[in-house]
């Protein structure tokens, strides 16, 4: 199933827009998993199970497990959500970017060796940079537009030729031309709902991947509103932070779970 068809049935079925994202920071873990071989699997096989039913997407940041030399705990997390969860999708949040013949390793490690559904990609380098990805019609390509950290302005916000900002060039960009096969979507940043509903207005219904809620700070009534489709759908609304962390001790998972559904609860307040 393609990741867009995954999607569609996810926002459905668990009548959620809430992804769920999996940041694993070992300085944050619950005292019990200290010193544990597979800390981070373990983790975040507990926060998947408990929330599961809450998401339309988990996204897991490939930057805390490189970073744990925890690659293969990233596999094993991603194979027991694909044999325990297989109605999620799974976005591989790693803002690839790099010259074609790169990308198209890049479009390995994501699609063939973590069987992701989906990954993030930075346009910065243009067409040819993202085209191996398209390779793979059936797997998600989520494009930075305007992210959500305040650095972001610096040149997403850049007034380009005929007035138009550079955040809105990418939006139309991928919107017009590089979606040949209807697989992609934009990352736009819940810390700035204005842009997100200019963003919409660009793009039609193509889903967006809105982080910045919860931790970051961004309003969950102004996100739903500016993001939303005609149909109440179209948005992944990521937090990870503020669930993943949710509680300190051994019941971590189960303050995840209750974090989860405050958190899907108010986003369906607004659709
Ligand atoms: O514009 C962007 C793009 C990606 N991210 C990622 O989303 C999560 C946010 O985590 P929180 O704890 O909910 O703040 C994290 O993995 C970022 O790398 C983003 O924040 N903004």
């Amino acid at each position: 199933m393609s990741f867009i068809d995954s999607l569609q049935g996810a926002w459905a079925r668990n009548n959620s827009l809430l992804c769920v994202g999996l940041d694993p920071d070992l300085s944050k873990f619950p005292a019990h998993l200290a010193g544990k071989p597979d800390a981070i699997f373990e983790f975040c096989k507990a926060i998947v199970d408990a929330t599961a039913d809450l998401a339309c997407a988990f996204k897991p940041q490939i930057a805390y497990f490189a970073g744990e030399s925890a690659e293969e705990q990233l596999e094993a997390l991603i194979d027991h959500i694909h044999l325990n969860h297989p109605n999620i999708p799974v976005i591989l949040d790693a803002k690839r970017g790099d010259i074609g013949a790169t990308a198209a390793q890049y479009a390995r490690e994501a699609f063939e060796r973590f069987q992701a559904d989906a990954l993030t990609v930075n346009p910065y380098m243009g067409f040819d940079s993202v085209e191996p990805y398209l390779e793979y019609p059936d797997c998600g390509l989520i494009v930075l537009c305007r992210t959500s950290n305040p650095g972001g302005s610096d040149l997403q916000n850049l007034e380009i030729t005929g007035g138009k900002k550079l955040y809105q060039h990418v939006a139309s960009l991928v919107a017009e031309k590089w979606n040949r096969h209807g697989q992609a979507a934009l990352v736009v940043g819940a810390t700035f709902p204005a842009e997100l509903a200019d963003v919409r207005s660009l793009i039609g219904d193509m889903p967006l991947l809105v982080p910045g809620i919860g931790a970051q700070g961004g309003d969950v009534q102004a996100t739903v509103n500016a993001g939303k489709t005609a149909t109440g759908t179209g948005l992944m609304i990521n937090s990870s932070r503020a669930i993943l962390y949710a509680g300190k001790g051994e019941d971590f998972a189960s303050a995840a779970r209750v974090a989860a559904i405050a958190t899907r609860d108010e986003i369906n307040k607004y659709r």
